[in-house]
């Protein structure tokens, strides 16, 4: 294991929550609980991008948004991340395919709000990172119908479980998906830049 590389045991479940976090906030944690409680994960990692590879301009610091991040995850089961910078990663495909081999045995499981599944036909080789791990999509104001009809959620839709049968998600053979709605939060970085300007 290369230092500074989070530890996690084999038949571990370990949700992902990818993201720019430009800052941190309440609405990552609160996806976070949610998506342990309902997928019966035993941690969450918050993986502190380097940059969306779609996104034009690059973020705060990396040290700036760890340092914000670790503030925010106030939950033991947390864990915050610079693994991809660390590995010289930005593009999911790529970052699971690496996790894969860092950590055989764990059993991953990708999180994201549902803004990005409607996104997610956009990302690099996004047919390979629902063949390689499960996911959840997490509620998220203004885009959790849009993300039942995406493009992706159209495509993969013979994967999708039912949402009373979210407990199975971890376990489950990709592709492999589920929509939780859960009690919304509106909170996103966008908006707190716009405070901090
Ligand atoms: N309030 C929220 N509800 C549900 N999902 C969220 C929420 N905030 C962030 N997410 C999800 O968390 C992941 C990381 O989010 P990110 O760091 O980009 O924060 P953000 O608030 O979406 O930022 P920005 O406004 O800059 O796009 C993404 O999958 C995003 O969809
Ligand atoms: O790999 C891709 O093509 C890709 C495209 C868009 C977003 N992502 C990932 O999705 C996560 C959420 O991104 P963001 O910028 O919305 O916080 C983060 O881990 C990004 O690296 C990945």
């Amino acid at each position: 294991m290369r230092t500074g590389c989070p530890l996690a045991r084999p038949g571990q479940r370990i949700g992902i929550l990818g993201g720019s976090f430009d800052p941190a906030h309440q609405g990552h944690l609160l996806i976070s609980q949610v998506a342990l409680r309902r997928l019966g994960l035993d941690r969450v990692w918050w993986l502190v991008s380097p940059g969306n590879p779609l996104k034009a301009h690059g973020p705060a610091p990396l040290a700036t948004r760890m340092a914000a991040a670790r503030a925010t995850a106030r939950d033991p089961r947390i864990l915050v991340t610079d693994i991809e910078a660390r590995l010289g990663l930005r593009k999911t495909a790529d970052t699971l395919h690496a996790l894969a081999r860092l950590y055989p045995g764990v059993r991953f499981v990708w999180l994201m709000g549902s803004d990005n599944m409607v996104q997610f036909h956009h990302w690099d080789r996004w047919r390979a990172i629902a063949d390689q791990v499960p996911i959840a999509v997490m509620a998220r104001p203004g885009s959790r119908l849009a993300a039942r009809h995406a493009v992706a959620a159209s495509i993969l839709r013979r994967a999708r479980l039912p949402e009373a049968r979210a407990a199975l998600l971890a376990q489950a053979r990709p592709p492999a998906w589920v929509l939780l709605n859960l009690p919304m939060s509106g909170l996103s970085s966008t908006e707190l830049r716009k405070g901090l300007r």
